[in-house]
């Protein structure tokens, strides 16, 4: 009994000893917590406030629209396992660690280290800004508001202004007017004093120790950047007494040329500037005819039929290679208008040959090994040193010149896009000359609210730009709706006959992936028509009303069809002959229909250039228009992420049509389809 009371008596004392060392354990804890550093909260906020500066939390918990909120967020895993991290493996040194000596003999807890300061990171602003090129640094950013009245009252010829204070002539202010332009947009406000400066110097048609300053224009599309360049172009050419090649505007496509050639026609009335085009349209004989004067002599100096040629990248590189007498030297602008899609395109170097045509090559020492054997090899007949340019005179080896001043081409480069690119490789490929960028705003730019005043809201339109977040019309609406790849035929069809979009007035253009798609939706468009028909015949389309017109026109446009059918598609739709025009992204760029009220991609863009230049053929100089984007399901993640990117989400609203909207169309639709799937599979 004893023994057993014995060892209660000590397993009570044990009980009571391990009390006590939990309750000190538990002081000691509670001690070590208020005298100890928070690694773990620290590190968190310290990863938090880097990934605010870096844009990655910040900009992702900002509020947007309801759309917005469908986007989904990666999971905020890997904030926790970083902080879970030993402090020691960071290679920092750290300080000496405080261990506290326990009282008792307990296990001892994980010695802490202090976490080494991390320095703040630069902002987005001066993180783009570092390295950028000076002269894009100091672009100027112009408001889309910046517009100019050009009709001339009694009080602006009192004050001398009404535009020819812009650097035109009264004879072209008054073309402008003729022609229905009563103010200049802003695109064209800042570029016509800076090209037609009034230095009649600056005006020279060669300049060779001084020549001209590059031009890089961004600006939306729609805007107006055609007579931007247009203007200057006539005015100064107007003043040669000899015809030469002087303006060479190269376009990606045969449509442009032909759209460009109509502006410079019309503000060129009167001025006797001979203009030629270039695309490969007709024989290349019969284009040589018209560019090139004389065939037989070899001119040093070229001999040219035209001031102003007008043509695709691919033809003017066959000129430059084959046409005798076709010479760069002579040139005063290069217009690169749709500049990224062209610098993009090779076409056998097309760039490089282009500007080394421009450039006088290096005076050669004559008797140099190299240069005997060079004009030994040469043809019987020496080319004829005429019509030389100023910096290519030494050609002539005959004229004694006492001048060293090295001369340089007088060939003034004017790039313009709406969707510039900043990519400096590229940029460097055009060796600009003394550049100056504009940078014209549109939606976003005139909404932005800076709280630094003007500095920042410029390095915000600028930044804007360089991180490729392009600017839109401000009189354009954005839409997209979501929908499966079933579906998505029933809602378009929905959506042009609905009120969303067909007025009587309306032009629609509808843009998908590729020829062939255009080719099947025009045929499914045209055989669902057919079954609505049908059965309203027999009396059975019950549910769909009236309003369900059949009559309108329909056409597909593409590079399947000969260049005549397409010339006279266009025509047809400017003419409202045909209400819906179904094109490939043949046309998205640059094309000017000024009665498109509304953009349809049914095939969803795949890259933000694209986007902006699909729906920039509506809501142009000032016009209203309406984009509507069909995005199917298993699209719709990367058109937001693409829009979010861009920062134009909350720009784009989200529109739902219920089923039961389109539900009557469901019969007809599966006629329509078996009638596309009977017919694909006999051809
Ligand atoms: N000052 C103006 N007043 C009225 N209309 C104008 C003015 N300037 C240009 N326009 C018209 O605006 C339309 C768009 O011009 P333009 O084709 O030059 O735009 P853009 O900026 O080149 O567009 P994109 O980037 O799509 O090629 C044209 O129909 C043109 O005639």
């Amino acid at each position: 009994m004893e023994a057993v009371a014995a060892a209660a008596a000590k397993d009570k004392d044990k009980t009571k000893a391990k009390q006590r060392y939990l309750k000190r354990k538990k002081e000691r804890r509670k001690v070590n917590k208020k005298s100890k550093p928070k690694p773990k909260l620290r590190l968190h906020r310290c990863l938090d406030s880097r990934m605010m500066q870096r844009g990655g939390g910040g900009e992702e918990e900002e509020p947007e629209s309801g759309v917005e909120e469908e986007v989904e967020e990666e999971p905020p895993t890997k904030k926790r396992k970083i902080s879970i991290e030993p402090a020691t493996q960071d290679s920092t040194p750290a300080p000496a660690p405080t261990v506290s000596t326990p009282a008792v003999s307990a296990p001892l807890t994980l010695p802490t280290f202090p976490l080494p300061a991390l320095p703040n990171p630069p902002s987005k602003s001066t993180l783009a800004l570092q390295g950028l090129d000076r002269a894009l640094v100091n672009a100027e950013i112009v408001p889309a508001s910046r517009t100019v009245s050009i009709v001339d009252t009694d009080a602006d010829r009192d004050q001398g202004t009404g535009g020819t204070h812009l650097g035109f002539s009264e004879k072209m202010r008054k073309r402008l007017v003729d022609l229905g332009i009563t103010e200049l947009f802003a695109v064209q406000t800042s570029l016509l004093p800076f090209l037609l400066p009034f230095s009649p110097l600056s005006k020279a048609l060669y300049q060779p120790y001084n020549p001209p300053p590059d031009v890089c224009v961004s600006a939306p599309t729609g805007s107006g950047k055609t007579l931007a360049y247009a203007v200057p172009i006539v005015e100064i050419l107007s003043s040669r007494i000899v015809t030469r090649l002087r303006a060479l505007v190269v376009l990606p496509t045969r449509d442009l040329v032909l759209q460009v050639r109509e502006t410079f026609e019309a503000i060129s009335k009167g001025r006797g500037l001979k203009i030629g085009t270039a695309t490969g349209q007709h024989s290349f004989s019969h284009e040589q005819a018209q560019l090139v004067g004389d065939h037989f002599t070899s001119l040093q100096g070229g001999s040219s039929k035209i001031d102003i040629l007008i043509c695709t990248p691919g033809r003017l590189m066959d000129h430059l290679k084959e046409t005798r007498n076709f010479s760069l030297q002579h040139l005063r602008f290069l217009v690169i208008d749709e500049a990224d899609r062209l610098l993009a395109q090779s076409f056998q170097d097309w760039l490089v040959q282009v500007l080394q045509a421009t450039r006088p090559p290096k005076p050669e020492l004559k008797y140099t090994l190299n240069y005997l054997a060079r004009a030994a090899a040469a043809p019987s007949v020496p080319p004829v040193p005429d019509a030389l340019s100023p910096s290519f005179l030494h050609l002539d080896t005959d004229i004694p010149s006492f001048i060293t001043e090295r001369k340089e081409s007088s060939c003034q480069k004017l790039l313009f896009s709406a969707t510039l690119t900043w990519d400096p490789s590229k940029i460097a490929a055009l060796g600009l000359h003394d550049p100056k960028y504009f940078i014209v705003q549109g939606q976003q730019g005139e909404g932005r609210v800076m709280k630094g005043g003007r500095d920042e809201e410029e390095s915000g339109a600028l930044l804007d730009v360089v991180m490729e977040k392009f600017s839109m019309p401000a009189t354009l609406k954005e839409h997209f709706l979501i929908c499966t790849t079933y579906q998505k035929p029933l809602v378009f069809f929905h959506l042009v006959h609905s009120k969303h979009i067909l007025n009587p007035n309306d032009a629609v253009l509808v843009f998908t992936k590729s020829a062939e798609s255009t080719e099947r939706l025009v045929r499914l468009f045209g055989f669902l028509r057919e079954a609505i028909e049908e059965a309203r015949a027999r009396a059975q389309v019950l549910e769909l009303d009236s309003s369900t017109n059949t009559n309108i026109v329909v056409q597909a446009y593409s590079s399947d069809l000969a260049a005549a059918e397409r010339k006279s598609i266009l025509e047809k739709f400017k003419a409202r002959e045909i209400h819906i025009l179904v094109c490939s992204d043949l046309i998205s760029r640059g094309i000017d229909i000024s009665h498109v009220s509304h953009v349809v991609s049914y095939d969803a863009p795949v890259d933000m250039r694209k986007y902006v230049h699909r729906v920039g053929r509506t809501a142009r100089a000032g016009r209203e228009g309406d984009a509507w984007t069909l995005v199917e399901e298993q699209e719709a993640r990367h058109f937001k992420i693409m829009m979010k990117d861009a920062k134009h989400l909350s720009d784009v609203k989200r529109l739902r049509i219920g089923e039961q909207e389109f539900a009557p169309l469901v019969p007809h639709y599966e006629t329509a389809l078996s009638k596309l799937k009977a017919m694909y599979s006999r051809s």
